[in-house]
C-alpha cells in the first residue's frame, strides 16, 4: 500500500487523485488532505476517505471543518491548520507520495519541503517551475526525490522518453539521447474560436470555459490567453533540460495528441488520450507500472479523422511571447511574468480588468522592475512579492 498526502485536494487536479485512489483502494490510501478554505468539499473528502490528517490553511476554516467531522461522527481524523502544518504533512515519514496541487506559488514550500524529504512527487504545480525549476531540479537530485510530471502534455512527453531519461529526469542531454524536439500541443483556447475584436469583452464565465478540459479557474483563464502554453513552455524546459530550440508548439483544437516526441532517425513517438486528466495521474501515481481506469470516454474512429493541427503564431499570442521572452531573459523575469499573471487573472476574475488587459499589465511589471537571479526560496519570494505589489498599484490605478 501507498500513501499519499494531497496538496489542494479540494481542487480539480485533488478530485480527480480521489477518484483514482477510490478505484483503487487496495493500492493507495490517504494519509493528508490539504486546502486553503473550501470547508464543504473538505468535509465530504474526509468523510469519503478517512484520511489520517486533514488541513486547512486558514483557522477559521479548520474549525468549521473540525466541527462538521464531529457531527458527521469522525472523531479519529486529526484537522490541523495553517502553510506550517501544511508543509510537515507534505514531508512527514509516513508518507510516500505527495500530490502538488494547489494553484499558483502557494505551492511552492509545501512542494519543496516534500522534495526536501525526499518523496516521490505527483507535479501538477506548473508555478514552481516556471518561478524556481532551475533550484527545484538541482533539489530533486540532491535529495533523490522522484519528479512525476503530471501536467497532461508533459506527463505525454514523459511517457514518449527513453527510460534513462526518465529516470534521470531533467539532468541529461534528450539530443544525447536520440531526440531532436519534443512538441507541446496547444487546444489554441478562445483564440482559437473568437475574433480578436471581441476579445476585450470576454467575461470570466465565458473564459473558465474550456473546449475539451473541465479545470480550475486559474487554468482555464490561463488557457484562454494562452499563458498556459508559455508557463507550459518553461516547465518543458526544466523537466527534460531541453533547450528552446527542441521545444516547438503546435495547435491542436481537440485536445487528443497531448504530445510528440521526434528521434533523431526519423520517428515520432506521440500521445493520444481522452481529455481526463485521471489518466496522467494514475499513469504517475503507478509509475512503472499501470493500472486500470474507469474509461471517462472512448476515442472513436471518427474523432480519429477529425484531429487537425496548425502551427502557431507566437505574435498571435502575447501572453505566449511574454513568457517565452522572460525565460530568454532570467530566472527573475519568469518569477515576475508569474506573479503579475496570478494578480492579473484574479483581478480579471473579480472584474477589475478586462481581459485583454491582461497582457498589458504582466507587460508594464516586467518592464518596470529588475531584480537579480534567486539564489534560494527567500529570494524567490521576494522577488514574487515585488511583482505582486506592482500588478496590484496597476489594477486598482
Ligand atoms: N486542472 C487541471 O486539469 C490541471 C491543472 N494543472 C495545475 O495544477 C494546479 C491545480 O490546478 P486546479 O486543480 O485546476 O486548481 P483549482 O483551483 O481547481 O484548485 C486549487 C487547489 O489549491 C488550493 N489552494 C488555493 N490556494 C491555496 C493556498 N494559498 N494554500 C493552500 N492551498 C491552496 C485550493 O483550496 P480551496 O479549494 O480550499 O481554495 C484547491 O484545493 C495548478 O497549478 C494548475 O496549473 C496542470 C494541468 C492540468
Ligand atoms: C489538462 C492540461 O494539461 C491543461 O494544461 C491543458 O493543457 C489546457 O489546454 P490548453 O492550454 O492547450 O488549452
Ligand atoms: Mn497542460
Amino acid at each position: 500500500m501507498q500513501s499519499l498526502t494531497i496538496l489542494g485536494s479540494t481542487g480539480s487536479i485533488g478530485k480527480a487523485t480521489l477518484s483514482v485512489i477510490q478505484q483503487h483502494t487496495d493500492k493507495f490510501f490517504v494519509y493528508a488532505l490539504i486546502a486553503k478554505n473550501n470547508v464543504s468539499v473538505m468535509t465530504e473528502q474526509c468523510i469519503m476517505v478517512r484520511p489520517k490528517f486533514a488541513c486547512m490553511i486558514c483557522e477559521d476554516s479548520a474549525k468549521k471543518l473540525k466541527k462538521n467531522l464531529i457531527t458527521a461522527g469522525k472523531h479519529n481524523i486529526e484537522v490541523l491548520s495553517g502553510s506550517i502544518n501544511a508543509c510537515e504533512l507534505a514531508a512527514i515519514d509516513d508518507v510516500d507520495m505527495v500530490m502538488s496541487a494547489i494553484v499558483g506559488i502557494a505551492g511552492l514550500k509545501p512542494t519543496f519541503s516534500a522534495l526536501r524529504a525526499g518523496k516521490k512527487i505527483l507535479l501538477a504545480n506548473k508555478e514552481i517551475l516556471v518561478t524556481c525549476g532551475k533550484l527545484f531540479m538541482q533539489e530533486s537530485r540532491r535529495y533523490h526525490s522522484c519528479i512525476l510530471p503530471i501536467d497532461s502534455e508533459h506527463n505525454a512527453i514523459f511517457q514518449n522518453l527513453p527510460v534513462t531519461c526518465q529516470k534521470n529526469l531533467g539532468h541529461l542531454s534528450i539530443s544525447e539521447y536520440g531526440i531532436s524536439r519534443i512538441v507541446l500541443t496547444a487546444s489554441g483556447g478562445i483564440f482559437f474560436k473568437i475574433p480578436q475584436e471581441k476579445l476585450a469583452t470576454i467575461t470570466p464565465e465565458q473564459a473558465c470555459v474550456h473546449p475539451n478540459w473541465s479545470m480550475g479557474r486559474k487554468i482555464s483563464v490561463d488557457s484562454a490567453t494562452m499563458m498556459n502554453k508559455g508557463l507550459e513552455y518553461i516547465e518543458a524546459r526544466h523537466l527534460f533540460n531541453a533547450a528552446p530550440h527542441e521545444i516547438e508548439i503546435l495547435l491542436h483544437p481537440q485536445s487528443i495528441v497531448h504530445a510528440m516526441v521526434y528521434y533523431k532517425d526519423g520517428n515520432i513517438l506521440a500521445h493520444l488520450a481522452p481529455p481526463d486528466m485521471t489518466i496522467p495521474i494514475a499513469y504517475a501515481m503507478a509509475y512503472p507500472n499501470r493500472i486500470k481506469l474507469k474509461p471517462s470516454s472512448n476515442i472513436s474512429v471518427d474523432c480519429f479523422n477529425k484531429l487537425s493541427f496548425y502551427q502557431l503564431d507566437n505574435q498571435k499570442y502575447p501572453c505566449l511571447q511574454l513568457a517565452i521572452d522572460a525565460d530568454n531573459c532570467s530566472q527573475a523575469a519568469t518569477i515576475i511574468l508569474n506573479a503579475a499573471n496570478e494578480v492579473a487573472v484574479e483581478a480579471f476574475l473579480n472584474r477589475m480588468i478586462s481581459f485583454t488587459a491582461i497582457p498589458n499589465i504582466i507587460r508594464h511589471v516586467l518592464d518596470k522592475i529588475n531584480l537579480d537571479d534567486p539564489n534560494n526560496i527567500e529570494d524567490v519570494l521576494y522577488i514574487d512579492q515585488k511583482a505582486r505589489e506592482k500588478a496590484i498599484s496597476i489594477c486598482i490605478e
